[in-house]
C-alpha cells in the first residue's frame, strides 16, 4: 500500500459527501467507515443562491449529525481558492463553507474522477454489459460520460492502488470514416472550425447530429429536444431519429475503442451519464461493439475488453464513498484542491 503523507491522510468522519452538477446536487452523510450512507433528496441548484445555502438547508437541518469534513465533485476544473461550476451560478468557496458550515477540512474533486471513483467498485447489479461477457480482470479501465458535455477519464491500476485520471478527452477529435460520414460531417456544427466528439456524443450533439442527417436526406426536422430524438428512435417513428441514434452510439464505440488503447483499458470500458441509461437497447445492438473492436491492428485485444453500462442511480457519490471509507485504496491527488480549518 503506499504510504499515507499528511495531505492524503483520512479526511475525518463524519463526511458530507456531494455531487455537484448543472440542475441537480446529490448529498449523503458517511457516518463512519462501515455505515451505509444516509441519502439526502436531491437539491435542485436553481432553488438557492448559494452552495453554502443548499447544504444547509438541504443537509444540515435536516440531521442531527454534523459532518466534521466534506468531499465533493463538480463539473469543472478545480483551481484556486473561488471555483466556478460550469452549469450552473453557484461559486465554491471552501474557506467560507470551512467558517460558515462547521467543516474542518474539504477536498474539492472533478466529477468524472467521481465516476472513476465509481467504476473501481462497481457491482454486477450496478451495471448492464454490452456485448460477450469475459472475465473481468483487475486491471486499467477508462470511463465516458455522454451528459449535458461528454466527460471522460481513466482508471489506471498501479501499486496496489486506483488512480483516477481526469482528463478533457471529450474534446478529441472525431473525423468521418464511411461514406455516410462523409455526407453527414460538412453539416454539422463545428467548434472553432473541427469537430470535436463533444459536438456529437452529448444532448447538444444529439440534436447536431439530427440537424445534419435532416440537412442531407433533405428534410424539415420535426423533433427539438436530445429525449425527443431518443425516444422515436428507440420507438422507430422517425427515419432521422433512427439514424442518429444508430450513428450516435456508433461513434461513441468508435470514441470508447481509443479511449480503451490509451489507457490500455483491459479491465472494461463502462458508459455512464444521463444519456447511456437511456439507450441502453441501442446500445446492444451490434453497431457499438462493431465499432468498439473495429481498431485494426489491434481488434483482438479490443474484442477482449468487456464494455459495459453503469446503472447505479448514483454512481458518484458511490464513487466518493467508496474513497471516503479507504483512501488508501485510490491514488487520488489532493494537492490544491484540499482545504483544511
Ligand atoms: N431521454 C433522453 N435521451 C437523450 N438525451 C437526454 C434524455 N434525457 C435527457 N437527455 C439529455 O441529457 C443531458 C443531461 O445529462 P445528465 O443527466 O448526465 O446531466 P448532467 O450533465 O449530469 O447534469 P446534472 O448532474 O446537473 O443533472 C441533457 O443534454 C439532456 O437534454
Amino acid at each position: 500500500m503506499p504510504k499515507l503523507t499528511h495531505s492524503e491522510a483520512p479526511l475525518p468522519f463524519p463526511i458530507l459527501i456531494g455531487d455537484i452538477g448543472g440542475t441537480n446536487a446529490r448529498f449523503s452523510i458517511l457516518v463512519d467507515a462501515y455505515a451505509e450512507p444516509k441519502h439526502f433528496p436531491n437539491v435542485h441548484t436553481a432553488d438557492f443562491e448559494t452552495i453554502d445555502a443548499a447544504i444547509q438547508q438541504g443537509v444540515l437541518d435536516k440531521t442531527a449529525v454534523q459532518p466534521r469534513s466534506a468531499i465533493l465533485a463538480i463539473a469543472g476544473p478545480v483551481r484556486g481558492d473561488e471555483i466556478p461550476l460550469t452549469n450552473c451560478d453557484w461559486v465554491i468557496r471552501p474557506k467560507t463553507m470551512i467558517a460558515n458550515l462547521g467543516l474542518e477540512d474539504v477536498l474539492i474533486i472533478n466529477d468524472f474522477e467521481a465516476q472513476a471513483l465509481a467504476i473501481a467498485g462497481v457491482s454486477e447489479e450496478h451495471r448492464e454489459t454490452i456485448g460477450e461477457t469475459s472475465e473481468g480482470m483487475i486491471a486499467s479501465r477508462a470511463v465516458l460520460g455522454p451528459g449535458t458535455g461528454l466527460g471522460v477519464a481513466g482508471l489506471i491500476h498501479a501499486q496496489h492502488a486506483w488512480i483516477p485520471v481526469p482528463g478533457e478527452g471529450g474534446h478529441i477529435d472525431l473525423g468521418p470514416r464511411s461514406e455516410r460520414d462523409f455526407q453527414i460531417w460538412p453539416h454539422l456544427e463545428p467548434i472553432e472550425g473541427r469537430i470535436s466528439a463533444e459536438q456529437i456524443l452529448c444532448g447538444r450533439g444529439l440534436q447536431n447530429l439530427y440537424h445534419a442527417i435532416c440537412k442531407v436526406d433533405r428534410i424539415e426536422p420535426v423533433l427539438v429536444q436530445p429525449a425527443d430524438i431518443t425516444t422515436h428512435a428507440l420507438a422507430g417513428t422517425n427515419a432521422q431519429a433512427e439514424e442518429t441514434v444508430t450513428l450516435f452510439v456508433t461513434y461513441l464505440g468508435r470514441v470508447a475503442g481509443d479511449i480503451a488503447l490509451i489507457f490500455m483499458a483491459r479491465g472494461g470500458v463502462y458508459l455512464s451519464g444521463g444519456i447511456s441509461q437511456k439507450i441502453l437497447p441501442a446500445l446492444q445492438k451490434p453497431e457499438f461493439r462493431a465499432a468498439f473492436e473495429d481498431k485494426a491492428p489491434h481488434s483482438a485485444l479490443l474484442k477482449s475488453i468487456p464494455t459495459h453500462v453503469v446503472t447505479h442511480p448514483l454512481a458518484a457519490l458511490a464513487g466518493l464513498s467508496a474513497y471516503a471509507r479507504m483512501p488508501a485504496n485510490f491514488g487520488l491527488a489532493t494537492d490544491g484542491r484540499r482545504w483544511r480549518r
